[in-house]
């Protein structure tokens, strides 16, 4: 396909020289292909190309010119914030052509008023819907829509707020929707009203394969798609592979399906880096930044340490985010030569490899414990289309490692021959089609059942089933008191309206409404408890021999009585052990003991407390909205607390900026107990907190009192 020059496209100067100064002279083929199809005059496209393959760049030009022709404003969704921070850098070049970038994650219950002077706002879909209900001024004027992991439509859990968005965007603006693996593009782009750019063009050719045992003992075989093979050698599969690779100066991501696999498999593969040639002065420079690490355990840190010297990290979403970004630069910046994550890291960051490793084809099933099931071929694109780095290699490898050669023939034609699955709706779920009645009500103006029908018409939902959930989930949001019929109207009550903004799924909202108004006051943990209990609330993994310890250890009454259900048992039990941690934190028990004590991870502690920051803010909402003063007051004064995990009396000193639960607890023991009482002593605040630092925390304190 002919590829077009930079220099030919019918677009303002100041672009071209952004785009070449980033070293692209001309568009890829399905750049091209966009281009032909509209991509610049604001045309609805679906695109579907692999893995770098520069769909980011079709956004860009896309919002651009929108932007430039016709005014309005961008959003670009993505179904991460992760993804969100790395968009967001990269479109920070355009504020060369005076246009403003912003992005928008996390706090639900705001309209983001600041945003109305921003031409590109980056957020995720969540986050887009909420704006959508707040209603702010602003968000009418967004036109135009980049709809990013278009695929994720398919996940369960995120699934439906991606295709709420969808069915919205397309009725008030442009859309732009990408992905690298949706195997019913044709379908998809019809019901999205858009043209579609689908191809299979790679920027580096990728050889996928499937690696077994040889017939010796230490060899192993490589059998591609094509039918050619080759052998490596070493202790397992995965190190023979992986060294081999390294040993020709590429680097491996290594897949497993869970996060124990992935950190012994980092370790085992430590074990036969000795005789590799690596860089040791720059990863012992990456080795002590990881001691620096704010925000990660000790244990981790020692396991991370080690393995680093040898050019090998684990990656898992249990990490802190200070650590995994120190794992993913050190890999990007070729010092860190081997990763060995969960699936959660390809569907995220931009991390290519030369070669791919997938460990296993089956992961353990979230919903029945213990059952596994094999990974959707669209998982197994995503993770294989990692293998590649443009400009580093001339050629990608992903293999999937099986145990005999008789499975060999079996994953070829499940995963290596096979398309992606279908997107299909997840809006079936009651708790979804709620939420996506509730946001509809909460954001469009004059609702009566007929709106609604249409939008629900316009969702992939199969029709028959999308009109006989329809009248249920009318009966129940009016039943509940989330809305009310006002003639031919549908609008929110008091109650509806604050649980939209709170962005609360509404079964979220009805357990915390019948507990609070069926209880009186209850102690802290049974507050944790109920919150973590509903469907927003953080999941945790709980062992058996946890199960049987948790109930004893309980010293005072919970609002909800034990489940009979064993399923709902062990969530019963997982919000418990939520229930535990979050008390642990706001007594201040320090963060390595609550990690140990649980056996999770920094990761995971960050999103525990994030989530029940937002269910405590919440709960107290709904507490004030209800008048149920008690509840109220408790709600209020735990939410002050779990954000920092402090004690009461530290309230005051943690609302300053850069005081958190350690430093402030260092104030507070030498007699600083008010942002007042900072002010008062700077030369003690200094002395306490080192010079450079208390500099700043006073001038922080002053200007949070004013
Ligand atoms: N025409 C081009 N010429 C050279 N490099 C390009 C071109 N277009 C994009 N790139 C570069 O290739 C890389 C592709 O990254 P991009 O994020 O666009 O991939 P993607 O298609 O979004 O992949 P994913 O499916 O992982 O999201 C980027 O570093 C980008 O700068
Ligand atoms: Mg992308």
């Amino acid at each position: 396909m002919m590829c077009i020059n930079v220099d030919s496209l019918p677009i303002n100067e100041k672009i071209k020289d952004i785009l070449k100064k980033r070293g692209i002279q001309k568009l890829n083929p399905p750049q091209t292909e966009a281009v032909q199809k509209g991509l610049l005059d604001d045309k609805p496209l679906l695109i579907v190309s692999p893995t770098a393959s520069g769909k980011t760049l079709m956004a860009e030009l896309g919002m651009v010119s929108h932007l430039i022709n016709k005014g309005g404003k961008a959003v670009y969704a993505t179904p991460l914030r992760a993804l969100t921070n790395e968009k967001y850098v990269t479109f920070k070049d355009w504020e060369q052509l005076g246009l403003k970038v912003a992005m928008t994650s996390g706090d639900y219950d705001t309209d983001d008023y600041w945003l109305k002077d921003y031409d590109i706002i980056v957020a995720t879909y969540e986050k887009l819907d909420s704006l959508w209900r707040h209603n702010s001024p602003w968000i009418k004027e967004v036109d135009y829509f980049v709809l990013d992991e278009f695929h994720y439509m398919n996940d369960p859990e995120r699934g439906p707020v991606v295709e709420s968005v969808a069915v919205r965007a397309k009725r008030k603006g442009t859309i732009l929707a990408l992905s690298a693996t949706i195997g019913n593009y044709k379908q998809i782009a019809e019901w999205l009203k858009a043209d579609v750019v689908a191809t299979n063009w790679r920027p580096v050719p990728l050889k996928e394969g499937v690696l077994y045992a040889g017939n010796k003992k230490k060899d192993f075989v490589v059998m591609y798609k094509d039918g050619t093979s080759r052998k490596v050698y070493g202790e397992c599969p995965i190190v023979a592979f992986t060294l081999d690779v390294i040993s020709k100066d590429g680097q491996v991501l290594v897949f497993r399906s869970s996060r124990k696999y992935a950190e012994a498999t980092a370790v085992k593969i430590s074990q036969f880096m000795n005789f590799v040639k690596l860089n040791d002065k720059k990863l012992h420079e990456v080795a002590e930044s990881i001691k620096e690490v704010e925000d990660g355990g000790s244990n981790e840190k020692e396991a991370l340490y080690n393995l680093i010297l040898k050019g090998v990290a684990y990656h898992h979403a249990g990490l802190s985010k200070g650590l995994r970004d120190i794992i993913e630069n050190a890999f990007r910046d070729r010092i860190i030569k081997v990763i060995v994550a969960t699936p959660t890291l390809a569907a995220g960051v931009n991390l290519p490899a030369r070669a791919v490793v997938i460990g296993d084809i089956h992961r353990f099933n979230r919903k029945v414990i213990g059952f596994t099931e094999y990974i959707p071929v669209m998982e197994y694109k995503q993770m294989s289309g990692r293998a590649g780095r443009p400009g580093f290699d001339e050629y990608g490898e992903s293999v999937v490692v099986v145990r005999t050669k008789s499975e060999v023939d079996k994953v070829m034609q499940r995963y290596l021959n096979s398309d992606v699955e279908p997107l299909e709706s997840k809006l079936g779920s009651e708790s979804a089609f709620y939420s996506f009645i509730l946001s509809i009500i909460s954001s469009e103006e004059d609702v009566t059942e007929r709106t609604l029908t249409e939008y629900i018409q316009d969702t992939l939902l199969p029709k028959e089933l999308a009109k006989k959930y329809f009248k249920q989930a009318l009966n129940w949001l009016l039943d509940n008191e989330f809305i009310a019929q006002e003639g031919e109207y549908l609008t929110l009550t008091k109650f509806g309206r604050r649980i939209s903004d709170l962005y609360l799924n509404t079964f979220t909202a009805v357990t915390i409404k019948d507990v609070l108004t069926r209880n009186g006051k209850g102690c802290e943990l049974a507050y944790f408890h109920m919150l973590a209990y509903t469907p927003d609330g953080p999941l945790v993994s709980i062992t058996k021999a946890e199960e049987d310890v948790l109930l004893d250890e309980l010293d005072c009454e919970l609002f909800i009585e034990e489940p009979y259900d064993e399923y709902e048992l062990s969530n019963y039990l997982s919000s418990l052990k939520v229930a535990f941690i979050m008390r642990d934190w706001i007594e201040e028990v320090d963060e390595d003991t609550i990690l140990g004590r649980y056996g999770i991870g920094s990761g995971d502690l960050r999103a525990i407390v994030d989530t029940m920051d937002w269910l405590t803010y919440s709960g107290f909402h709904v507490a004030s909205v209800l008048g149920l003063e008690e509840h109220k007051e408790v709600l209020e004064k735990l939410h002050m607390r779990v954000k920092d995990g402090v004690k009461e009396e530290l309230i005051p000193l943690v609302k300053v900026p850069g005081i958190g639960r350690v430093r402030a607890r260092l104030l507070y023991s030498h007699g600083i107990k008010t942002p007042e009482e900072i002010i008062m002593n700077p030369e003690k605040v200094k002395q306490l907190l080192g010079p450079k630092l208390g500099e700043k925390i006073v001038r922080e304190a002053a200007r949070a009192i004013t």
